[in-house]
């Protein structure tokens, strides 16, 4: 049973609201100069990653604080809660277990008096063999070449994980060409099988439910595309596989069941990339790559699980998001990588945070009167800067940033790095510091303005600075380290969730569109005209049967 606590009516919150008051009228600035242990006390080591929580708006009170809010909300016995496959997930009646797809350890984990280590071990033997057999050639398609070209067809977790990580992770691949089709839009399939050779084409049909729509609209078309290119259908088994929960619906869309790779009802979509989803990863990176993706994201969940609240990653950054989302109402939250290949970690995170904590209704059932999961969004640093910085520096919003680095690159090219890396560290600073009035004045006074230019210019120039970012610095890139960054943002979802009082592990708040577009997808097949919605609706409709 998860804990039920509302964190508005504990000790700790009513502490941390009266302590706001003494927080939000001092500077980072000055928090810095105040104290000189501040970077070695606000930031955590854990192997290959430092973590720099130091240019936050925090002092040592606040961390006290906020640790005994996440004790009085019992975030550590949620935790083994979880970890012991305990049916978390109440309104869908199930665990929660994507630590089980990379226990390591294989230390048993029982769901319903079953070991699911078992099940976990032979899908990841079966991945390691199939992938073994496409990678080396020996897998022949229908005129018995080899093939060359994956196509993961999925939406959402079944898509975001995968394309993130294989983009994460290109350093790592081998010479099969990946290609990720989600969108219903025919226009992704279409352009994805414009360079495609049926002969030498290996399908992915990723979905948990194999009910979604685009998913199966995709994967028909990739289908009729197959046998039009050729294929006879009892050519699909080589070139089809399926990676789903589902396998009454996998065997009546046509593929064989032996080409299936099971995942469980435990493994929420979209914390699926480390299960049987995770299979265009491996076909791209190797299976020994993937292993080290499931440990460096086990080690964390260790780190998670065993580790004082105080050194504790998932635990800090967590209760830091609640911070600056209950206290000081700042609404969005923003992921910056500086590294091109993590291009899409901001967007697989958009799915991760605010499909599992985007809720209003607590885990009593009633409407929350607090704030909860914060909208995230981010691009990749040095791209931001000449886009959307400009609002992080002297915007009206507070929005705390996430800026993620590796110390090493994967491509040595000049000074290319150290200029992307001097960026990083210049805008935490910035953003920290920010730019005094008498420091703009100086500046224009050395640039030879007049006194009455400086009066003009100077409001423009200033940067009030005192705004917070969090630093990760990650050695280099690997499977192994990108697992354990991952990991540390989902814990760090869950510890908001259990101090939010809500259930971070459904997503109901999907299923109304999905409805009415079942509805309004047979109106779009007539050429009546439409009456049975509101006036907008009613006019869009009927515009579009009139253009199209
Ligand atoms: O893997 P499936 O069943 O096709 O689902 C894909 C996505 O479908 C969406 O509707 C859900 O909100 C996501 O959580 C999910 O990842």
């Amino acid at each position: 049973m998860l804990p039920n606590i509302d964190f508005t009516s504990t000790q700790a919150y009513k502490y941390l609201a009266d302590h706001f008051i003494d927080i939000i009228s001092k500077n980072l600035k000055d928090l810095f100069k105040a104290d000189s242990e501040r970077f070695n006390k606000f930031s955590i080591q854990f192997n290959d990653i430092l973590v720099d929580y130091s240019k936050n708006r925090i002092d040592d009170e606040t961390v006290a604080l906020l640790i005994q809010l996440a004790k009085e909300c019992k975030v550590k016995e949620a935790a083994e809660a979880m970890f012991s496959g305990e049916k978390i997930n109440a309104t869908e009646g199930r665990p929660v277990l994507h630590i089980a797809l990379r226990n390591r350890s294989n230390k048993p984990i029982y769901v319903d008096g079953k070991d699911v280590m078992e099940d976990v071990n032979r899908v990841l033997q079966q991945m390691k063999t199939f992938s073994g057999a496409i990678i080396s050639g020996e897998w022949k398609g229908f005129t018995g070449k080899a093939i060359t070209d994956v196509v993961n067809i999925g939406i959402g977790g079944s898509d975001l994980g995968p394309v993130m990580v294989t983009e994460a992770l290109r350093p790592y691949k081998n010479h099969l060409n990946m290609h990720f089709v989600s969108n219903v839009d025919g226009t992704h399939i279409a352009e994805a099988l414009k360079t495609l050779n049926p002969e030498t084409t290996l399908f992915l049909i990723a979905s948990k439910t194999f009910t979604t729509q685009e998913t199966m609209a995709n994967a028909h078309s990739a289908r009729d595309w197959f046998i039009a290119g050729g294929g006879k259908d009892g050519d699909v088994a080589k070139h089809f596989a399926a990676l789903s929960t589902n396998a009454k619906a996998v065997e009546a869309f046509g593929i064989d069941t032996k080409n299936m790779f099971e995942f469980w009802d435990w493994v929420g979509g979209r914390y699926s990339l480390w299960s049987a989803i995770g299979l265009s990863i491996v076909l791209s990176i190797g299976y020994e790559n993937f292993v080290e993706l499931l440990t460096g994201a086990h080690q964390v969940d260790q780190h998670f699980l065993n580790t004082e609240f105080e050194e504790n990653i998932p635990v800090i950054l967590g209760l830091i998001g609640i911070w600056y989302n209950n206290f000081f109402e700042s609404e969005t939250n923003a992921i910056l990588p500086y590294d091109q290949y993590m291009h899409r970690f901001a967007a697989y995170f958009q799915q991760g945070d605010m499909e599992s904590n985007g809720k209003h209704v607590d885990r009593n059932g009633n409407s929350v009167d607090y704030s909860t999961g914060p909208i995230i969004w981010g691009e990749p640093g040095t791209n931001g800067q000449h886009a959307f910085y400009q609002l992080i520096h002297q915007g009206t919003k507070l929005i705390p940033c996430d800026f993620i680095a590796p110390a090493q690159t994967h491509n040595p090219l000049g000074e290319h790095h150290q200029m992307l890396l001097s960026n990083f560290f210049a805008q935490t600073e910035a953003l920290m510091n920010g730019k005094t009035r008498e420091e703009v004045v100086a500046e224009l006074k050395a640039s030879g303005k007049s006194d009455a230019e400086i009066e003009k210019l100077a409001p423009f120039k200033e940067f009030d600075g005192n705004r917070p970012t969090n630093s990760f610095l990650v050695k280099k890139i690997t499977p192994r380290t990108l697992g354990s960054l991952i990991a540390m943002y989902e814990h760090k979802i869950f510890v908001q969730g259990i101090i939010w009082n809500i259930y971070s592990f459904d997503q109901w708040g999907v299923e109304l569109g999905k409805q009415l577009a079942g509805k309004i997808l047979p109106e779009l097949r007539t050429g009546d005209e439409i009456s049975s919605h509101d006036s907008s609706t009613n006019g869009l409709i009927n515009q579009y049967k009139n253009w199209r």
